[in-house]
This record gives structure tokens, C-alpha cells and sequence, in this order.
């Protein structure tokens, strides 16, 4: 998704590791406790055995035992404990500082990518980061320190067969060398399908009853098992060579085994080296067996970390906006904003065709401007780009005389009510959705608001009046009630500019009449901005902005513009704004 240089995997896995390293040392601490408390029994037991043939009490010994026992259990748990917690709190790090991330995105970010991946970046990419904390990261100190002291010990013994012991283990890191990248390959590929399935699985559930009318079912299903199984496949592909590696490593020991014994064998008999030495050299290659293994697992968990990684890093590079928290809604007493764009040209991308050629209009404070034009022409993304959601690529968007890329972005936002084209409703009651811009409304702005909406009648019709909860995306309401709501929950924002994106639907009579004397009502306190799609709105509207193809074409009212321009007239003469083309 991005071109720019990444950051190694492993700093990105300190970032996060470091508001805990002070509990993953502890942990790590433990573990070697642990170790440390196992090891010293052998010398207990020696002790216990020694002081039975001869004759001596065992109390203190078994005594000492038994308190050893329980100490190593009880540290061991606590130790892994203290671990596990420590690797979800990393978890935990990566999954808020991702979704921060997500909720910053640029839209134009968010175009190009599908919000299931998305999602299961933030979920099951950052799952993996757990076994990497603990297997990585303290797989490698622990097992690391224990490889560098057995071989310091060996060098102790004999730096020969320490030579060709570090030669041995020389061969086996270039095999790995070789493996461990494939890992990495593979766990990566697994990653993207599990984001494919996301993808997939979100594409049928966003839209499951157009999904069920188009007898799709069967062929979404395939999509999303094919995406499951591609998933399966590179993860048992990282999988054999996690075992690859890890044999590679057990057989090299073997190897280190009998060539150690071979040379030694030789050395022996060369006098340069006691058969003591020899043993005691040998017990040591046994020895350096499990933290090789560790180290071993270390790095191959760490190449399935560093795959989740890199996708993680992918989102923090994707552009976001500065964080910002909202801003104080506008007061009751505060002017209406005045709105003017200036020979704005603007391309969604680099790629595709100017959605603006040059536009240019004036919105003074107060009062309803229309915008009218055929479909594609352009009018939402003049509110687009009122809101910043996107920069136009030339020319100038002012809010209040001041260019919009000057604005504070929060104070921006708070400045504006925006209502969406297909009026969107989240998941959750009817109070949550109509008090989502505006969170500190008294009831009474709320009672109010809902009169002017006419959603009071609804609210005293459903079961648990406010409280009622309108379902995912608001199945549970009527587009027109959806509709309102949406209103409500711009005009409840006081806003100094109401931006009003019109169902393109037409509502019954009832709806439309309440809908027109809302924004009506709103026009005479606040500056409104509608794209418009019914007579109705336009023939109340002071100014029309008519638009076609990137371009304003006319501005007047509903009146001149009939007579004077002949595209508003058709459109006019048709009712239905939208459909003519
Ligand atoms: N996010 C986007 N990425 C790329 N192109 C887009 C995007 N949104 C809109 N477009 C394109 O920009 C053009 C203008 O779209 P816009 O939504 O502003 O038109 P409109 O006048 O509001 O149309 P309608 O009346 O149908 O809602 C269209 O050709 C559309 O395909």
C-alpha cells in the first residue's frame, strides 16, 4: 500500500513492547528462576542420597526438596503468567494504536481499500503478536543467554572442539538462513487471504438481502472459501518449514554430536585432551540442544510476527488526518457560516478523470442554496470537499472567507452538519444515533428537534420510545424515518452550516412534507446547502446552483432559471431531478 521504507519488524515490536518492558523482564526473570530452582534440585537429590549411605537424618534435605519443588511451580506459574499477560498487553498497545489509525484515515485512503481487510488487520494480525512477544522475544534472551553460556563453558573445556562445534552450528544458521524467509513469505500470504476473507465475508454481510434476491449466495460463498482455504494452504506451507527449520537444527546438533566425538575422539587419542574433557565437552553439546531449539523457534515465530507486522505497518503509512479530538459545538448565538468555492478542479485520484473543471460560486450566510444537475455532475463532492474530506487538486473551498486546508479540522467539523445521501444509521437505540454529533444535547434541544423532524410521532409508537434499538444500519427504521433521523442528528449539532445530500428516493407525501418544512425552518437560522433532488426543495430554495459535468452552469432562482436556463428547465419539468440524463 505504500512505497516508503519500512521500519524492521523488530523495532516496530519494541515500540509496542516498550510501556511493558518492565513486566517482560520480570517475566523473563522468572522463567530463568524457574530454570534456576529445576536445576538446583539434581544437587539436592545428590545431597538427599549422599546423607541416606551415610546414615545422616533426611529431614532437612527432603525438607529443602519439597520447598524447591513448590517454589519451582509456583514461580514456573507465576512466570508464565506474568508472560502471557504481559504479551496481551502488547497486544493490547498494537490493537489501539492501529484502530487510532483507522479511525485518522484519510477517505480517499479508505477508497482505495476494503474495510474487511481492514478489520482483520486490526483482529487477527495483531493476535500473532502474542506468541512473538513470548516466543520471540524471550525465547530469544532466555535461550540466547543459555547458548552463549554453554559455549562459553565449552571454550572453557576445549577451544577445538568449541571450533568445530560453532562451525556445525555456522552450517545450520545458513540452511535457516535460507528457510526463514520462505516463513515469512508464507505466514504473509496466509495474512492477505484471512484480510481476503474479511473482505469477502464483509461484502456479503453489507449487502446479505441483494446477496439472498440474487440467488448469490453459492458463488459468495465460494469467493469466501477460496480466500479460507488459500489462508490454509500458505499457513501449513509456513508450517513445514517451521518443522523444516526446527529439524534443522535438532540435526545439526546430532551432527555436532558425532563430528565432536569424531575430532574429540582423535584428540584423545592424540593426548591434547583427557577423556574427562571429552565427556564433560560432549554432556555440553547435549546441553546446547534446547536453547538452540528455543533460539531456533524464536526467530521462525518471529518471521510470522514480522508478516503481521509489515500488514500493520501498512495501515500507520496509509495517509491519516492530524489527531484530533472534536471540538466544541457551535453556540446558539453564533453566525451562520458563508461558503465560496473558487475555480476549484478536483480529481478523486491521479488516475481517474477531473470531477471538477473549474468551480466556482458564492453562499452568502443564512438562507437555502440547491444544488440541481444530472447525475455524476458533481454536487456531493462539493460537500466533500466543504468537509475536507478531500483537498481539491486546484482552486479554493472558503468557509467564512478563510480557506478550508487553514481551518483547524475539528473546529472545521463542529462548524458543519453534514446529512449523508443514504442517511446512514449505526447500530445501537435511537437516542445513541440522534445524539452521535452532538452527545451533551439537553432534552428539551431533543424534544424539540424532534418535533421539527416529525420523529416524535415514532418515538412515541415504538416499544421503549428512545431507547429502542434501530438495528444494523438502521434496518429496523423506514428509509424515510432514516431519513429524518439523519436530520435530526445534523440539526442537533447547532450547526453554522447544514449540509443536506437528498435521497435520491422518493418519500410519501407525509415524509417529504415534514422533511421540507425541517430544513426550511433550519434556512431561516442557519446557512443550508442542498443537493437536491425533488421540486419541492428547489422551488423553496433562494439560490440554485445548477451543475453539469464538474461545471456550474447557472445560479439563480427557481424562476429565472426555468425561463433562463433550458437544463434546469427539463430537469424542472421532469420532477424528478435526478433521473434525467
Ligand atoms: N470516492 C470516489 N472515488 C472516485 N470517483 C468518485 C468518488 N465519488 C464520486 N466519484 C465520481 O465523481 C463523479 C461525481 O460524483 P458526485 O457524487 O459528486 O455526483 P452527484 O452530482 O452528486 O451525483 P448524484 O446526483 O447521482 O448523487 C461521478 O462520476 C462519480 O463516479
Amino acid at each position: 500500500m505504500s512505497n516508503s521504507r519500512p521500519e524492521p519488524a523488530w523495532r516496530v515490536l519494541l515500540g509496542y513492547v516498550r510501556p511493558h518492558r518492565r513486566s517482560l523482564a520480570a517475566g523473563a526473570l522468572l522463567s530463568l528462576a524457574t530454570g534456576a530452582t529445576g536445576l538446583a534440585l539434581p544437587l539436592v537429590a545428590q545431597d538427599l542420597i549422599a546423607s541416606l549411605s551415610e546414615d545422616r537424618a533426611i529431614s532437612g534435605a527432603l525438607l529443602l526438596m519439597s520447598a524447591l519443588v513448590v517454589t519451582n511451580a509456583a514461580v514456573g506459574a507465576l512466570g508464565s503468567y506474568v508472560l502471557q499477560r504481559t504479551a496481551e498487553s502488547v497486544v493490547l498497545t498494537a490493537r489501539r494504536s492501529l484502530t487510532s489509525s483507522l479511525l485518522r484515515l484519510r477517505i480517499s485512503a479508505v477508497d482505495a481499500t476494503e474495510p474487511g481487510d481492514l478489520l482483520s488487520r486490526a483482529t487477527s494480525d495483531t493476535t500473532l503478536l502474542r506468541a512473538m512477544t513470548t516466543q520471540s522475544l524471550v525465547g530469544l534472551g532466555t535461550g540466547g543467554l543459555t547458548l552463549l553460556g554453554t559455549l562459553v563453558m565449552m571454550g572453557l573445556v576445549d577451544l577445538v572442539l568449541l571450533g568445530v562445534t560453532v562451525g556445525v552450528i555456522a552450517l545450520a544458521s545458513a540452511v535457516l538462513g535460507v528457510i526463514v524467509p520462505m516463513i515469512n513469505r508464507a505466514s504473509r500470504r496466509a495474512q492477505e487471504s484471512v484480510g481476503q476473507m474479511g473482505a469477502a465475508l464483509e461484502r456479503v454481510l453489507g449487502a446479505l438481502r441483494t446477496v439472498k434476491a440474487s440467488g448469490a449466495e453459492r458463488r459468495e460463498r465460494d469467493a469466501v472459501h477460496a480466500a479460507a482455504e488459500e489462508s490454509w494452504r500458505q499457513s501449513v506451507r509456513a508450517a513445514k518449514w517451521q518443522a523444516l527449520a526446527g529439524n534443522v537444527a535438532g540435526l545439526s546438533m546430532q551432527i555436532a554430536f558425532i563430528t565432536v566425538l569424531a575430532v574429540g575422539g582423535a584428540r584423545v587419542a592424540t593426548d591434547a585432551i583427557d577423556v574427562g574433557a571429552l565427556v564433560a565437552f560432549l554432556l555440553y553439546v547435549f546441553y546446547l540442544m534446547a536453547p538452540i531449539q528455543e533460539v531456533v523457534g524464536a526467530i521462525t515465530q518471529y518471521q510470522v510476527g514480522a508478516a503481521a507486522i509489515g500488514r500493520i505497518q501498512e495501515v500507520d503509512a496509509l495517509p491519516g488526518e492530524p489527531d484530533h479530538s472534536a471540538a466544541p459545538l457551535p453556540a446558539a448565538d453564533e453566525e451562520p457560516a458563508a461558503i465560496a468555492f473558487e475555480d476549484v478542479r478536483f480529481q478523486y485520484t491521479p488516475e481517474l478523470p477531473y470531477v471538477h473543471h473549474g468551480v466556482t460560486f458564492t453562499v452568502p450566510p443564512r438562507g437555502m442554496t440547491a444544488f440541481v444537475g444530472p447525475s455524476g455532475a458533481g454536487k456531493t463532492t462539493v460537500f466533500s470537499l466543504i468537509e475536507r474530506f478531500y483537498d481539491p487538486t486546484d482552486g479554493r473551498v472558503l468557509l467564512d472567507g478563510k480557506d478550508v486546508a487553514d481551518w483547524d479540522i475539528a473546529e472545521l467539523r463542529a462548524a458543519i452538519g453534514y446529512v449523508e445521501q443514504d442517511a446512514p444509521v449505526l447500530s445501537g437505540t435511537l437516542r445513541e444515533n440522534l445524539l452521535f454529533g452532538a452527545p451533551d444535547t439537553a432534552e428539551e434541544a431533543l424534544a424539540d428537534v424532534l418535533v421539527t423532524t416529525r420523529l416524535d410521532a415514532l418515538v412515541a409508537r415504538l416499544p421503549e420510545g428512545l431507547d429502542t434499538v434501530v438495528g444494523h444500519r438502521g434496518t429496523k427504521l423506514s428509509g424515510g424515518e432514516r431519513q429524518r433521523v439523519a436530520i435530526a442528528r445534523a440539526l442537533l449539532r447547532r450547526p453554522r452550516l447544514l449540509l443536506l445530500d437528498e435521497a435520491t428516493s422518493q418519500l410519501d407525501a407525509v415524509n417529504e412534507a415534514a422533511l421540507r418544512d425541517a430544513v426550511t425552518a433550519a434556512a431561516r437560522e442557519t446557512t443550508v446547502l442542498v443537493v437536491a433532488h425533488r421540486l419541492s426543495t428547489v422551488t423553496s430554495a433562494e439560490r440554485i446552483v445548477v451543475m453539469d459535468a464538474g461545471r456550474v452552469l447557472a445560479v439563480g432562482t427557481h424562476s429565472e432559471l426555468v425561463s433562463g436556463n433550458p437544463l434546469y428547465a427539463e430537469l424542472a419539468a421532469t420532477q424528478f431531478l435526478s433521473a434525467v440524463e
